[in-house]
């Protein structure tokens, strides 16, 4: 994930990546977000490390996790740091004015939504093809649900409109999550009340946790052709 690249996004992703790495300092407790743009983020706070900086973080992915600790970066867990100073993210989608997200189509949205609500500020960090007027606009909802009754878990989130979809990776083996779950991709198109969504899949038994991510975010650096923009909840 590190090095020079010279697809121009993915250079743009990268200096949001770093700006959000900036707001790093020394003692905090990090969540560590997971997927392309996050590990950008990481590997800018590789760099930071390298340089002295000291922070201990708290991984959402076992990916993250390794790559962390690859750069050198000291990890701990709940038990030790309750609650977070910061926790840096990606998105799927971002809804305009409300910064409201749709996470998740990386697999690894339980333990993201864990951290960002442990997390004092949650900062997330997206290209400007992640921006919609409406959360489900191109987005399916990730729904991270027990292996146990997954078929009956699926009936009920669709009876709450969503076409739904057990993920299964290229290979064609099944994806399970780094708990051991299963996700149910639920394409319910653009969702006018996401906070009311969001109530109505968490009451369904087998549902462990959806990608609906609502009123977590306090800033999100989006990355575009123009440059950085920083966003902050309306
Ligand atoms: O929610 C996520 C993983 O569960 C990621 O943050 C999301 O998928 C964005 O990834 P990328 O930066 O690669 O587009």
């Amino acid at each position: 994930m590190s090095g020079q690249n010279s697809d121009p996004m993915v250079e743009l992703k990268r200096r949001a990546a770093e700006e959000a790495a900036a707001m790093v300092q020394d003692g905090m407790a990090v969540g560590l977000g997971t997927g392309s743009t996050a590990a950008l983020m990481i590997d800018a706070l590789g760099r930071r490390w390298a340089e002295g900086l000291r922070f201990v973080g708290i991984p959402t992915s076992e990916r993250s996790a390794e790559q962390a600790r690859a750069l050198g970066i000291t990890l701990v867990d709940f038990g030790s740091h309750p609650q977070l100073d910061l926790a840096i993210d990606g998105a799927d989608e971002v809804e305009r004015g409300s910064l409201d997200l749709i996470k998740g189509l990386g697999g690894a949205l339980l333990r993201e939504k864990i951290v960002a609500a442990a997390a004092r500020r949650f900062v997330v960090i997206v290209d400007e093809g992640k921006l919609v007027d409406h959360l489900g606009s191109r987005s399916p909802v990730p729904v991270e649900v027990t292996p146990f009754g997954w078929e009956s878990t699926a009936r009920q989130l669709g009876e709450l409109g969503a076409r739904v979809a057990l993920r299964i990776k290229r290979d064609g083996e099944l994806f399970v999550t780094d708990g051991g779950n299963l996700i149910l991709d639920c394409t319910f198109g653009p969702i006018a009340h996401p906070r009311a969504l969001e109530a109505s899949i968490g009451h369904i038994v087998g549902v462990i946790e959806s990608g609906l991510f609502v009123s977590r975010t306090s800033e999100v650096i989006v990355a575009g052709r123009d440059g950085l923009t920083r966003l902050v909840a309306a």
